[in-house]
């Protein structure tokens, strides 16, 4: 395992805010944590970065326990917080370097030279980071996360505040990285995890309310079937109402909207045969990411 969480709390003075968390991440999968504000998320990362101790429970990066070898740990972790903090004053390569300086790396100029050209920095290598736009602003956080090659990744909210032109060239950047590395990715966009993510790991109000892949994420939570289906006409949907397992149906547009307890499919199709009806159409249709978030964190 990269990364393992094991009944994990946190508080700040009396707040709890995190609340007996647990959860792991296999060497190299990319992983979206989501959450409402407020929810716990940050204060997850920090934890794992070593920049916080939990108040209860642990945490291994790469099976190495931060309050055993904090040295050894960091190293395993390239971290992008939150709101990014760089040196406005230094010029990109002038912070790469001293950023590889504090991780003591050998042979620095070819490593600090390969991640800007990793990281899309290349047209902007010379600028003052103070005059850099917010997209090649996060290109120079993940530069310093990635300069001493680290196993795993925690990325908080990356591409907040981007137009959609950086959103996409981050987006790439992190599914290039995600090819070699394990990723622990924050972010409030579901459309990011859909685009980068294997699995989402959603936490509300300090509690993991869901940990699934994201083919799978709201099963659990799902009591109801949804299908679609379409006839060539127009069907007898008293006839319809009648197959077992069958709570509802609409007719809008040609199409019926069925939900079911279970998968009805194969006994709709029978009644298509049944009842000399074409089926032009039948599909189950996955509960959207945004549905499945506001059910299990509203
Ligand atoms: N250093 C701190 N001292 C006191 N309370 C804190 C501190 N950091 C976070 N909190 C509180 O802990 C809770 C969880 O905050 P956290 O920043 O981890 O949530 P989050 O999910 O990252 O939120 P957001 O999406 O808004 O960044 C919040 O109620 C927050 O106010």
């Amino acid at each position: 395992m990269s990364i393992t969480v094991t009944n994990v709390s946190k508080y700040y003075g009396r707040q709890k805010a995190l609340n007996n968390v647990s959860f792991s991440l296999k060497t190299g999968e990319v992983v979206g944590f989501l959450g409402p504000n407020g929810a716990g998320k940050s204060t997850m990362m920090r934890i794992l970065t070593g920049y916080f101790n939990p108040s209860e429970g642990r945490v291994e990066v790469c099976g190495i326990d931060p309050a055993v070898d904090s040295i050894t740990f960091r190293r395993k972790i390239g971290y992008l917080p939150e709101h990014n903090p760089l040196y406005d004053d230094m010029y990109i390569t002038e912070y790469l370097y001293f950023v590889a300086g504090i991780y003591q790396l050998r042979d620095v100029k070819k490593r600090v030279e390969d991640i800007i050209e990793l990281t899309g920095l290349t047209p902007e290598r010379d600028k003052k980071i103070a005059f850099l736009s917010k997209g090649y602003r996060q290109r120079v956080g993940l530069a310093q996360a990635l300069l001493p090659d680290p196993e795993v990744l925690i990325l908080d909210e990356p591409t907040s505040g981007l137009d959609p032109n950086q959103i996409d060239g981050i987006r790439d950047l992190i599914l290039n990285l995600g090819q070699s590395k394990t990723v622990l990715l924050s972010t409030h966009i579901m459309q990011e995890v859909k685009a980068i993510c294997e699995r989402a790991i959603i936490i509300n109000k300090g509690n993991i309310v869901a940990d699934e892949p994201l083919s799978r994420l709201g099963e659990s939570i799902a009591h109801e079937i949804a299908i679609e289906a379409e006839f060539d006409k127009k069907a007898d949907i008293e006839k319809l109402k009648a197959i077992v397992g069958l709570n509802s149906v609409t007719y809008t547009n040609n199409k019926y909207f069925i939900t079911a307890s279970e998968d009805i499919r194969p006994q709709i199709f029978r009644f298509a045969v049944d009842n000399n009806l074409v089926l032009m159409e039948l599909q189950l249709k996955q509960q959207s990411l945004e549905s499945i978030f506001r059910k299990l964190t509203s």
